[in-house]
């Protein structure tokens, strides 16, 4: 779809000109502006950043419209302790979110949205997540006072004129997600900006029952580009739970087979737990052939065949950028080469370009993140962890043509993943949904840059949705519970848990990962068709070493085994966690999760 269209000054659509009007007056901007999408707006936005020093100008010969941009040290993730669910009842934020009550909050944020765009120029993005032509269109408006957000907004979801044509022809009946951010950095008279505002204050928070979002200064990914986590994942989720869909946390690929039989596969890992590259995988066995249909997000509807069908509501790639090159991610790179993308905290090189850490041919001179010198001497990173690209998908070379496609495609399977050093095997098979709902629910991962906070440390994640859960999470396992009851059986993704992170004695990874990790859903695809083998474990089933193809890898038979291995010590260990974890939840932890723990209790021996 092309967006360029003329500029509209206001609009005809009675409410949402009333909401725009009333956060004008709050927050007092120089000027309104509504965003077109069109490529003079890009240009024109893009200039005034470079102008302002926030954006670089890549050289147009290596990355053509393209640039950097370096935060605030304070603001370069999402920031899940300032992140709040606020139902009207404690009780349905439930005990992994932050709540205040409604009105105590937005009186709160009232005071601090008062004057806070002053200096600034407040722009207007209607957008949809997901296609303009689905059944009931997912719109979205995000009011912002950061130019920055306008144009990686522009990338990551379908925004412009177009969208505002056709929520004013719905008139009344179009439903919107009504979106306000402010960096909470105004300017005085004459006072000279700084190359990335933000405020020391910070509040991302969603209103579940108004299905609206409010967020404060912060300028950074999931925290200002609120078609992302704040509505696709928080407010979808809730919506979700109250009409019979699922939003999730997953990336969905299109596989297909030698014998040319197409599956697609649904995957949720946590933050920078390896999703994107999942999503573009290169496989190494031939025959195999991958292609992207979504890196971060998907929305799930059961279709009238009774079969699982998965939506990508993006528009764009937000991807963690260090770790990605030529061999962990090639079409990554072929996607950013192609130039119009965002770098966000990676090293400027001195022929702008971009370098971080694991890409190859490291400069030996750059500006780091930081704006400092840096060389492969100085002992610190160039790029912060949580560095970003913000890509067209449409760039992407191995995008399958039903990412188009307003019904998606039916999932065959799923996979749930994490981080662990221990413990996890590289693979398992669920025996039946409850079992992978109960493999999703006490899904672990050690803690990454993505959000603010610890790296490492482990912490229960389910369904890699920790914090985006827009409400109780009891509620949302029995909300999984429920879908599994209600479905056909036969026709439910199969779910299995994958762990690409064990490590050996010395610290290394004991599976290769990336590319090789098409082996995986080669076994997967096996398992699904008869084919495979397996032994059956208390967790699970998992490959015996000769179903799983390994033909070409450079790995021993005890590396093998060891990224196999389930040791029952180590499963017995995680026992008391998955209760303390259970515990949390009272009354609302289904009781089917209960019996799979007490299941799995009785088969360690417990
Ligand atoms: N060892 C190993 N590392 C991996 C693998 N896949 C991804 N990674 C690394 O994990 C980090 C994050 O990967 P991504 O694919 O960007 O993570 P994501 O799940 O898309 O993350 P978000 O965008 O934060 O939701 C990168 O540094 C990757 O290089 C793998 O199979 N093995
Ligand atoms: O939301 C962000 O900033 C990036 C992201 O995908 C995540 O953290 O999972
Ligand atoms: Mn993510």
């Amino acid at each position: 779809m092309t967006l360029d269209a003329p500029e509209k000054s206001g609009t005809t659509h009675a409410g949402l000109a009333r909401w725009v009007a009333e956060v004008a007056a709050l927050t007092t901007p120089d000027e309104v502006r509504w965003v077109t999408g069109s490529a003079d707006e890009w240009t024109e936005l893009t200039d005034k950043l470079v102008a302002a020093g926030t954006f670089t100008r890549l050289n147009e010969d290596i990355k053509p419209n393209s640039f950097h941009a370096a935060s605030s040290p304070e603001d370069v993730a999402r920031v899940e302790e300032r992140t709040f669910i606020c139902s009207r009842e404690e009780k349905d934020a439930g005990p992994t979110n932050n709540w205040m009550d409604p009105e105590q909050m937005k009186d709160l944020m009232r005071g601090l949205y008062q004057g806070c765009m002053k200096g600034r120029t407040m722009y207007v993005i209607p957008f949809v997540m997901g296609h303009l032509e689905a059944d009931s269109p997912m719109f979205g408006v995000e009011i912002t006072d950061s130019e920055y957000v306008v144009v990686s907004m522009r990338v990551m979801a379908r925004c412009g004129t177009k969208i505002l044509d056709r929520i004013e022809e719905l008139g009344d009946a179009a439903k919107y997600v009504p979106a306000l951010h402010s960096l909470g950095a105004p300017l005085a008279d004459g006072e000279q900006d700084v190359k990335w505002p933000c405020n020391e204050e910070k509040y991302i928070v969603q209103f579940p029952e108004e299905r609206t979002i409010w967020s404060y200064g912060s300028g950074y990914g999931g925290n200002a580009l609120l078609g992302k986590k704040c509505y696709s994942l928080r407010i979808a989720s809730a919506m979700a739970r109250d009409e019979g869909w699922l939003a999730e946390h997953m990336l969905i690929l299109k596989l297909i087979s030698p014998e040319q039989q197409v599956y697609y596969v649904a995957a949720a890992f946590p933050s920078a737990c390896g999703k994107t590259n999942l999503a573009m995988l290169k496989p190494t066995i031939p025959g195999w052939t991958v292609e992207t249909l979504g890196d971060d997000i998907a929305w799930m509807r059961f279709g009238k065949d009774g079969r699982l069908y998965a939506v990508n509501p993006e528009f764009g790639f937000f991807g963690v950028a260090p770790g990605t090159n030529e061999h962990t991610n090639p079409h990554a790179m072929t996607t950013i080469n192609k130039g119009n993308s965002v770098f966000t905290n990676v090293a400027l090189t001195d022929d702008g370009d971009v370098w971080w850490e694991g890409l190859e041919n490291e400069p030996a001179h750059a500006t780091s993140w930081k704006g400092e010198d840096w060389t492969p001497d100085s002992g610190e990173l160039s790029s912060h962890p949580n560095s970003r690209y913000c890509t067209p998908i449409e760039q992407c070379d191995i995008l399958a043509d039903e990412y188009n496609d307003p019904q998606g495609v039916p999932i065959s399977a799923i996979l749930f993943g994490g981080r662990r050093k221990t413990t996890v095997p590289l693979v398992t098979e669920s025996r039946d949904w409850l079992h992978g709902t109960f493999m999703g629910a006490t899904l672990s991962s050690e803690t990454t840059a993505a959000a603010k906070g610890e790296v490492g440390v482990v912490r229960r994640d389910p369904m890699a949705m920790l914090p985006f859960i827009g409400y109780n999470a009891g509620d949302y396992f029995q909300h999984w519970v429920n879908l599994g009851k209600d479905a056909d059986a036969t026709k439910l993704p199969k779910i299995f848990y994958v762990n690409w992170f064990r490590r050996d004695q010395d610290g290394g990874f004991l599976w290769p990962g990336f590319g090789e990790n098409s082996r995986v859903l080669k076994w997967v695809i096996e398992r699904m068709e008869g084919k495979a083998a397996a032994v059956e474990t208390p967790i699970g089933h998992v490959p015996t070493p000769e179903s799983l193809d390994v033909e070409g890898l450079d790995m021993t038979a005890a590396e093998l085994e060891a990224a196999l291995a389930v040791d029952p010590e180590e499963w017995k260990a995680e026992i008391p966690q998955i209760e303390e974890w259970f515990a949390k939840f009272g009354e609302t932890l289904p009781t089917q999760l209960q019996i799979e723990l007490d299941g799995l209790k009785a088969r360690l021996g417990l």
